[in-house]
């Protein structure tokens, strides 16, 4: 296609007249109405495993103009609650501004302050761009961003380099720490549904998880995500969250009552 980077957020309109997928009815983010997903007890606990990472392995932190990206080894690997393994690929968040909150899902019409996704991929496929194209290929996790009292440690280790990579295309070198600390203890308490990229080209092979507990930064942290990296058109990168979309049918399962 014509490359990502000549979309925004500002005009969405033409999302799907550039790529079909984007008009398509399994789109995403939606809203999850906790009063109509169905709970189903066989929702098995997200199992991930060799998400610590050492400090000797160096990780690609990049601002590619839409968020903050951390490319992922594929030693990190999705091993329950789904009914096939699935390797991480990337890591990316969105956010609000100072003015207003900026999570992709909402939760009974409540938008979160940010929201994390843990991108992955199913093995059965050879590569990512292989696996992206086909409706089970997809597996990404979700976790709200609020603000607490305290810092978030976890969080830090990615923050703490976002002056590095004001610009557009800017990339920077991270040490690897406990990827599993960016999200929430409990993997138990989730909700699941079929959905899609919320970023062009929109595929709909998303399986994605959005889980209940939430994650806690201090209002420093949350203030430096939303304030310090730029987009294209040089302003601040902010509010790089798609509406929510339509469901137009489709059920949201929930792995807890
Ligand atoms: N929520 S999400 O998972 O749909 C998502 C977004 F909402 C996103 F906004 C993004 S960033 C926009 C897409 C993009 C732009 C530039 C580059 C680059 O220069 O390397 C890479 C990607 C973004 F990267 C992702 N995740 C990507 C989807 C884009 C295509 C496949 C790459 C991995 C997952
Ligand atoms: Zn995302």
């Amino acid at each position: 296609g014509k490359g990502h980077s000549h979309w925004s957020y500002e005009d969405l309109k033409h999302w799907s007249t550039d790529y079909l997928d984007c008009g398509g009815t399994k789109q995403s983010p939606i809203n999850v109405d906790t009063a109509q997903a169905i709970f189903s007890p066989d929702l098995r606990p997200i199992q991930i495993s060799g998400y610590s990472l050492p400090a000797s392995e160096q990780l690609k932190l990049k601002n590619n103009g839409h968020t903050v990206v951390l490319e992922l080894p594929d030693s990190l690997a999705l091993t329950g609650g789904y009914a096939q393994q699935y390797r991480a690929a990337q890591l990316h968040l969105h956010w609000g501004s100072p003015s207003g909150p900026g999570s992709e899902h909402t939760i009974n019409g409540h938008r979160f302050a940010a929201e994390i996704h843990v991108v992955h991929y199913n093995t059965k496929y050879d590569s990512f761009t292989e696996a992206m194209v086909h409706p089970d290929g997809l597996a990404v996790l979700g976790a709200f961003l609020e603000v607490g009292h305290g810092e978030n440690q976890y969080y830090h280790e990615i923050l703490k380099h976002l002056f590095e990579i004001q610009e557009v295309g800017q990339e920077t070198s991270v040490p690897g720490f406990n990827i599993a600390g960016l999200l929430p203890a409990n993997l138990k308490f989730y909700f699941h549904y079929n959905g899609s990229l919320t970023t062009p080209p929109c595929y709909q092979t998303v399986k994605w998880t959005i889980f209940n507990q939430t994650m806690l930064l201090s209002h420093h942290q949350m203030s430096v995500l939303v304030s310090t990296l730029r987009s294209p058109d040089d302003e601040i990168l902010q509010n790089n969250y798609r509406p929510v979309q339509n469901l137009h049918g489709r059920r949201v399962l929930a792995s807890f009552q």
